[in-house]
């Protein structure tokens, strides 16, 4: 699902009213992944009206925190779930259920505990705090067998960066949909957006 375009649209959703307009802009620019974070009261309600009305989208959950988010998210029609980090009680309740985690690491000894639990694609986050795209090379260096979708202050510019590394197969990040353009409801602004990221990688 993540390699289906370069860029994953992360969306933290206030008005749920914004949901299918928002996909619909989105997956119209050629970004079909989309990432609700659970951060707001919005975000199931959210997920659930794209996953009705938004067929070409594939919506998953963001900030998945707690095994009970993994069923409530998955109940609600999230694809995939996302998490800036993980745990071992996440680990477990993600395997119990069918619905596939991304799951966050910022280190070596993440990424290989994670690789140890069976993840080789995980999220790299937060990636400009942590060291951007030159921390990621570097890690592809000894840890090649491992898959990053690097998220955390990247913009267009910076994905470029990272979308040339052998061991990035998407980025995702906020700045296709600012906050801005959502609440004036300028769903062609946003469309605009998502079609100079789907065409970040040629
Ligand atoms: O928490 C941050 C999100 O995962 C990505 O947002 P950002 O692209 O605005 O950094
Ligand atoms: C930031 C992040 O990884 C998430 O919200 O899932």
């Amino acid at each position: 699902m993540l390699r289906r375009a370069p860029v994953v649209p992360v969306l933290t959703i206030d008005d749920p009213h914004t949901a299918v307009p928002l996909a619909q802009a989105l997956v119209a620019g050629g970004l079909p992944a989309l990432e609700i974070t659970l951060r707001t009261d919005a975000a199931l309600d959210a997920m659930e009206q794209i996953a009705q009305h938004v067929p070409d989208a594939i919506v998953g959950a963001g900030t998945v925190l707690t095994p009970s988010q993994v069923g409530e998210a998955t109940s609600a029609g999230a694809q995939f779930l996302v998490s800036p980090g993980c745990t071992t009680k996440l680990a477990e309740a993600a395997a119990r259920g069918s619905t596939p985690l991304l799951p966050g690491a910022s280190t070596a000894s993440e990424a290989m505990t994670l690789a140890e639990m069976g993840y080789h694609l995980m999220k790299f986050f937060p990636a400009e705090p942590a060291g951007g795209a030159a921390f990621l090379k570097a890690l592809g260096a000894p840890l090649p067998q491992i898959q990053f979708c690097p998220t955390g202050g990247i913009d267009a510019e910076k994905a470029k960066t990272y979308l040339a590394l052998p061991n990035v197969i998407c980025v995702g990040g906020s700045w296709i949909a600012p906050a801005s353009a959502v609440k004036a409801g300028d769903w062609s602004a946003i469309t605009a957006l998502s079609r100079a990221a789907a065409a970040l990688r040629a």
